[in-house]
């Protein structure tokens, strides 16, 4: 099977044409850390009748997401460098609506590209979250709050982003009977309306090194809540995602998308 591996920011992916008979056996198989390709998930490449392509997102234990940030832009880079669509305006389809990528291109490199998330919604319906105020609750004796950006995000506000509980209080949050769906958990650290640092902890995929729906839900969240401007650097491990909230909710998020290498699997 021909794959293509890539990254945002360190959230990686393997990117693969071929049609496979089973998505999540796949899933499970290639994205081993060390036993094998690894990664935090697969992007597979189906036809759209609604949109240029269709993106499915198949975490690395094996569920199927409806969105992925940092996974929509190395996908927009692909289809585009492959030829498969040809403009680098697009629209793609995802299980959680179309979403519109458009790649930033400086002299003749892909620098960096641009999404339309669409509308980050914080009813709590919508996320889903069983909580009275999405927006300050308590989980697991900590304060959150909750968005639905494509996906379910989890918001947990810390001074202490080193010694955050990732991997302990991470996967207790996103299993906790709040979440019918589950949810990423996402701890952030404010430093001033412009600026925060956050850490990500994926349903299905365990800590990641970014996470672009919980960037741009967060900078969604911390506005909401009159935290931050409607312009905000998103600092993850590897780098950073820019967000802008626009006055009719859109978020959109600019970041980069890279190519590890491409080749074949036995
Ligand atoms: N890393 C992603 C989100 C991928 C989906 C997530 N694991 C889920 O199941 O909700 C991003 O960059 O948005």
């Amino acid at each position: 099977m021909h794959i293509t591996k890539m990254h945002g920011l360190g959230n990686d992916f393997i990117v693969i044409e071929e049609r496979a008979a089973d998505p999540a056996g796949l899933a499970r198989g290639l994205c081993r850390r060390r036993l094998s390709v690894g990664a935090d998930g697969l992007l597979l490449v189906e036809p759209s009748e609604i949109a240029d392509v269709k993106m499915r997102i198949i975490n690395a234990d094996g569920s199927e997401a409806e969105m992925c940030g940092n996974g929509v832009r190395c996908f927009a880079r692909y289809v585009y460098d492959k030829g498969i669509v040809k403009t680098p305006d697009m629209a793609i389809e995802t299980l959680a609506g179309v979403v519109r990528p458009r790649l930033v291109v400086e002299n003749g490199e892909v620098a960096a590209v641009r999404v339309d998330m669409g509308v980050p919604s914080f009813a709590a319906a919508d996320v889903p979250v069983l909580a009275d105020d999405p927006l300050d609750f308590e989980v697991c004796g900590q304060r959150a709050a909750s968005v639905l950006c494509g996906v379910p995000h989890t918001l947990v506000l810390t001074d202490e982003l080193e010694t955050a509980e990732i991997g302990t209080a991470g996967p207790r949050i996103e299993k906790d009977p709040l979440f019918p769906r589950g949810t990423n958990v996402n701890f952030v650290r404010l430093i001033d309306r412009h600026t925060a640092q956050m850490r990500t902890w994926e349903r299905g995929a365990g800590r990641t090194l970014a996470c672009g729906t919980g960037a741009a839900g967060c900078a969604a969240l911390l506005h909401k809540k009159g935290l931050a401007a409607n312009e905000i650097d998103m600092h993850v491990q590897a780098g950073v995602l820019h967000i802008e909230l626009a006055p009719d909710g859109h978020a959109f998020m600019t970041g980069a998308a890279a190519y590890v290498f491409e080749g074949e699997t036995f």
